[in-house]
């Protein structure tokens, strides 16, 4: 079975628990979604070009990088025919550390019964994308403490329903919750005056760093 991967490359990361840390990346071809904002939508044409790479490929590229910080992405990576068996493969290195961005519209509960499971990044998607009725709330009840509930925001509409949200599934009690703007689509200050107004203790603003220190349109960073 192969992966079929887009990019891979080693930058430091832009997001999440681990933003401003040394990772590798893999991007993975393909998405069942179609965010209206997406900035990789090129990796989700049918036509786009790809290496057909089995899990032990992608181990062995990890490993040469010598960087222990590994995001999975895409694309829609937990699509990928064989991502189980890369998971497992990767959960078996005790040195690596390893993050998937997942879209929020694939079962969680299908990557249960590995041992040592990544750390997911559950993007739940907002009004905004356009994308919200394909989102699988089941999933909420699958993060936990290692986890990550990422709320990709554009209107203070948006941030409404991720107040929600966070609410009503007790989000910041049992993983990390994340807003983040749709790049330039939204004030920063506008984020962090709802935060105030709202009262959104535990909840971590991010702005995607990547895009601050390259081109946004760049790839491979
Ligand atoms: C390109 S997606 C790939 C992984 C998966 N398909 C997902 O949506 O989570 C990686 C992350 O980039 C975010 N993203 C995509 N376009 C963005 C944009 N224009 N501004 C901010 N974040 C964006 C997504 O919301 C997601 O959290
Ligand atoms: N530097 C950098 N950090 C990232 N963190 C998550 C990314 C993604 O596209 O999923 C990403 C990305 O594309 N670049
Ligand atoms: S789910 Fe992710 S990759 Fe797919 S369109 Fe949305 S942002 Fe892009
Ligand atoms: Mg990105």
């Amino acid at each position: 079975m192969v992966l079929q991967v887009v990019e891979k490359f080693v930058s430091i990361n832009g997001e999440g628990r681990r933003c401003g840390q040394l990772a590798t990346f893999i991007r993975f071809a393909g998405c069942n979604l179609n965010c209206g904002y997406c900035d990789t939508a090129w990796a989700n044409d049918r036509k786009v070009a790809f290496d057909p790479m089995t899990a032990e490929e992608v181990y062995a590229y990890i490993k040469d990088t010598q960087v222990t910080n590994v995001t999975l992405t895409g694309g829609e990576p937990l699509l990928q025919q064989d991502i189980g068996g890369l998971l497992e493969l990767l959960s078996q290195d005790p040195e690596l550390y390893v993050e998937i961005e997942t879209n929020g519209s694939v079962l969680l509960s299908r990557f249960s019964g590995l041992e040592n499971p990544p750390s997911f990044t559950m993007d739940y998607k907002l009004p905004s994308s356009g994308m919200e009725r394909m989102m699988a709330l089941d999933n909420f009840d699958q993060l936990t403490e290692k986890d990550t509930v990422k709320f990709v925001s554009g209107s203070l509409q948006d941030l409404e329903k991720a107040r929600e949200l966070i609410d009503r599934y007790k989000l910041t009690e049992k993983t990390a919750v994340f807003i983040s703007p749709i790049f330039g689509e939204i004030e920063l200050e506008t984020i962090v005056d709802f935060m105030k107004d709202n009262q959104l203790n535990g909840v971590n603003m991010q702005v995607q760093l990547h895009k601050i220190i390259w081109d946004p349109n760049e790839r491979g960073v």
